[in-house]
């Protein structure tokens, strides 16, 4: 007997691709699908997460010939897919990517029930001579459609602003359009994680929409106006004024800082929605944001605000030019390295050193992580104004100091060092470290140094402190670190383009810097997190 003859409607390919969609619905709980798709949360941000939404379905786009077949071939598959709806959403994303060779083809939608989720089909029929095979090509390549939802579960407006800002800022998700269907009373969010996969959140109820991407852009873009709205309030001592008088008004605050009483009115409505700045009747205050521009207070950011939108500013202009030749941008605009050209600008000098203080928070932990007890002798290589060292002497009355710095620079650490009565027990030593590094330490000493050279250079100092130490005396390196995951979200991603545009050095891995250190001649024993995203590498010189 001959058996009828079952014409295919979805190709191989599709047809494998839907099984892959039931089979990962199947097999995935709403914790495994957010570890996968956002492992830069915590474990506890996961569960957190997961208390408010559940993992509802995912999303496939498939080519059949027509949807009556799609579903009849569904069938066959042993798989119950519920009436096919329209999609207008699909049908208008894919007429944007490929425009008028979709003439007015339907798209539908298909949902698979599969153990109390679903795997949700949209197909757009490519019936043979249709002319849409390389629209399918393409979109089967790209899988601009696929995604996992998640049903957020908690009603009303606290939850899902929450979810969107941990998904955002510590996820690394992007948000991706989405609106509200008024049919289904349900905004649908989208996200692009870090990795370029799509998620989507269906919150019941009308949501504020996340910005369309060309004010989400427009946001990014304007990133430079925020710089020098922060420099101009630190160089005016907004914040100094605001802390010494709250609510005062622009007009006052005009008269005391010297500005014109209308465009300072229009820098604080600024500095205002930047969150630096509160305002209420006509009057402004700081908030904790705008806190750390206070000038004389310990970790001021000022000076920081000042590097930033000042001499480190004018260079971020040639960015590109870093980018096109690998080199910084800084030497090509002002014709010198940043050391020699802040070292012929005492001003500029010591301004650097202050901006340096203004994250010496990240030391504060550092005489306590280490043992000191068998250390006599501390040496700083590079050790800027002292901040590290002072920290040390000061928690270990037994340890004595040496601190290695460019002439220009020994001044400034002599100072801080001085007014804290610890300059008896430290030596000041000028001297080039990629020439030598004084010998005679149990303990040495490289904060923030490596990152300004790139590796060549890094190991030259490396090599130069290997020699002068004893094997097994110990090497703390502190540094931001760079995330092992690629487009993983770390202020230090951000910190690395400002080192290859202004400095010329750059950020590293752990894995990177452990390498370095090999090469040099150090274990790298163990590492641990220090504030402000610091960390604390410490190595032994083998
Ligand atoms: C980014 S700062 C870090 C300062 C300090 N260790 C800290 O963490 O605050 C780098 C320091 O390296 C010093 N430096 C640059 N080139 C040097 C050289 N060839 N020899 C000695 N010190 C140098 C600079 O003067 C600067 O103070």
């Amino acid at each position: 007997m001959n058996l009828p003859v079952v014409q295919a409607c979805l190709t191989e390919t599709d047809l494998t691709r839907i099984h892959r969609a039931v089979s990962y619905v199947a097999t995935h709980d709403t914790h495994q699908v957010l570890a996968e798709l956002l492992p830069d949360l915590t474990a506890e941000e996961r569960d957190d997460v997961s208390r408010h939404l559940v993992f509802d379905h995912t999303a496939v786009l498939v080519f059949p010939d027509s949807l009556d077949g799609l579903c009849e071939e569904l069938r066959r598959c042993g798989l119950r897919p519920g009436p096919v709806t329209p999609s207008v959403v699909v049908r208008e994303r894919l007429a944007r990517r490929h425009g008028p060779v979709l003439g007015d083809s339907p798209v539908g939608i298909v949902h698979v029930a599969v153990d109390g989720r679903s795997v949700e089909i949209f197909a757009l029929p490519v019936p043979p001579g249709s002319g849409l095979e390389a629209v399918a090509e393409a979109e089967r390549a790209a899988e601009h459609e696929a995604h996992a939802a998640f049903a957020v579960t908690s009603p009303g407006a606290v939850v899902p602003a929450g979810l969107r800002t941990l998904l955002t800022e510590r996820g690394g998700a992007a948000p991706d359009g989405g609106g509200y269907n008024d049919h289904e009373d349900v905004t649908v969010l989208y996200f692009r994680t870090s990795d370029h996969r799509r998620f989507e959140l269906r919150l019941p109820g009308r949501h504020e929409p996340l910005p369309d991407p060309a004010t989400a852009l427009l946001g990014v873009m304007t990133g430079a106006w925020a710089t020098q709205a922060v420099a101009a309030m630190a160089e005016l001592r907004i914040a100094d004024h605001l802390a010494d008088h709250p609510g005062l008004t622009a007009d006052t605050l005009a008269r005391r800082t010297g500005a014109d009483p209308d465009a300072l009115r229009r820098l604080l409505r600024y500095l205002t929605t930047l969150g630096l700045l509160t305002s209420a009747d006509g009057t402004y205050h700081l908030t904790e944001t705008g806190r750390p521009l206070r000038t004389g207070t310990e970790f001021s950011l000022h000076p920081l605000a000042l590097l930033y939108g000042g001499p480190f500013y004018d260079s971020f202009a040639g960015l590109t030019h870093s980018v096109r030749t690998g080199q910084e941008a800084f030497a090509h605009r002002h014709g010198q390295h940043h050391f020699p050209y802040f070292a012929q600008r005492p001003g500029l000098g010591a301004l650097f050193h202050r901006a340096m203080a203004a994250s010496a928070e990240m030391f504060t932990p550092v005489p306590h992580l280490v043992d000191f007890s068998g250390v006599r002798r501390v040496i700083d290589v590079g050790g800027g104004n002292g901040a590290l060292l002072a920290r040390v002497l000061r928690a270990h009355d037994h340890v004595e100091g040496v601190l290695l710095e460019r002439p220009e620079a020994l001044e400034a650490a002599r100072t801080q060092l001085a007014a804290q009565g610890l300059d008896r027990r430290c030596t000041f030593v000028t001297g080039d470290f990629t020439a030598s590094v004084p010998g005679g330490g149990d303990l040495y000493l490289l904060s923030r140094v490596l990152h300004d050279w790139e590796d060549d250079r890094c190991l030259t100092i490396l090599r130069r402190c290997a020699e002068a130490m004893r094997p097994g005396s110990r090497l703390l390196v502190v540094e931001r670190l760079l995330p092992e995951r690629e487009g993983a979200w770390s202020t230090a991603v951000a910190w690395d383009v400002h080192m290859l545009c202004n400095v010329g050095g750059r950020e590293r891995t752990e894995a990177h810097y452990r390498h370095l250190l090999a090469e040099a001649g150090f274990a790298l024993t163990t590492s641990h997190n220090l504030p402000l995203q610091a960390s604390l590498l410490h190595a032994e010189r083998m």
